[in-house]
């Protein structure tokens, strides 16, 4: 089993539920990852995706070692039959086979390189390691997905829920520098597995996610019109994708501030962080008692605890 997209989950109210479990009683399975180790590869920064999913290896007992792919290990060849002769110190097919007789479970941050459309669709480092990796693989963010972020998302929009069928907005917010689409598709994919919550997406127009992922949900490019009503505003900005990891828009008239906040239904803020103040975000929003930043990132540890779990299970 591994877990590399939104998709795999087969009942998000189910997951929500477990996780919320977990979160009561973390150390009840203490057992279960005894004698296993996780290896995690982050090819990016991080912050909350590292520590959260090492403190959720650790509540499950598990030995962790993480490395820092991108400084510390070798330049990589995705492409099968090159000849080596440039750049490229090691083959995907020897470094995830290796990887693998260190790990019982790889987990990999590989983010967009914002270059090139087709190379980052075609998740070419995940999909080299699952293609060559013989353990199972989790995504702590990829070219195109960051599902951990968007399950923690659910269970925290589940713990802060005060109405039926509340009101949920994905809304763009410009920044200064180009950002994958990995959190919002992933949210998005999330949303679409909500059946008791509406959704819109807010956005200028020319900054439509990939359709294949966003389908049919609304999409409104007038943002107060959108935060009509809203009971969670999740903040989020990601680069242009039909022009393809481009800045093609900073107007800071789509900045978060307490005036937008004032249109809705007293909403709550919500952001993956890392977040760029009074740019995404005024400081009197995220300092507000309607932000809920925090526990969004607290609930990381029990998202990637409940995936961890799950995968353990499996290899019993
Ligand atoms: C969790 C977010 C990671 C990354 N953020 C930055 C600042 O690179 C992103 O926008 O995908
Ligand atoms: N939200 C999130 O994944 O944070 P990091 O990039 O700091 O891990």
């Amino acid at each position: 089993m591994n877990f590399t997209s939104i998709k795999e989950i087969d009942s998000l109210q189910k997951w929500v539920k477990q996780a919320i479990k977990i979160k009561q009683n973390p150390l009840k399975n203490k057992k279960l990852g005894k004698n296993k180790t996780l290896v995690m590869l982050f090819f990016n920064s991080s912050l909350r995706t590292r520590l959260s999913t090492q403190k959720a290896a650790i509540n499950l007992g598990m030995n962790v070692m993480v490395m820092n792919f991108g400084s510390e290990g070798w330049t990589l060849e995705f492409e099968d039959g090159t000849i080596m002769d440039q750049g490229a110190s090691e083959h995907i097919k020897e470094a995830a086979e290796v990887v693998s007789q260190y790990a019982d479970i790889i987990a990999i941050r590989a983010f967009a390189g914002l270059v090139d459309k087709e190379i980052d669709n075609a998740e070419t480092v995940m999909s080299g390691f699952l293609k060559y990796a013989t353990v199972p693989i989790l995504n702590m963010e990829s070219a195109t997905g960051h599902p951990l972020q968007s399950l923690a998302d659910a269970i925290t929009m589940e713990e802060h829920k005060t109405k039926h069928r509340p009101k949920v907005v994905l809304s763009w917010a410009p920044h200064p520098r180009a950002l994958p689409q990995a959190v919002p598709n992933s949210f998005v994919e999330m949303m679409q597995l909500q059946t008791e919550m509406d959704f819109v997406i807010t956005h200028p127009e020319g900054y439509e996610l990939n359709p294949e992922i966003t389908k049919d949900s609304k999409i409104e490019y007038d943002q107060d019109k959108a935060f009509e009503n809203a009971d969670y505003i999740y903040a989020k900005n990601w680069s242009n994708y039909k022009e393809y990891g481009k800045i093609t828009n900073s107007d800071p008239n789509w900045t978060i501030t307490a005036d937008k906040m004032k249109g809705t239904n007293n909403a709550k803020f919500m952001h993956c962080l890392p977040v760029r103040r009074n740019v995404i975000v005024t400081d009197e929003v995220i300092d507000s008692e309607n932000s809920i930043v925090i526990q969004q990132a607290n609930n990381r540890t029990y998202s990637a605890q409940l995936v961890l779990q799950k995968i353990l299970k499996k290899l019993e």
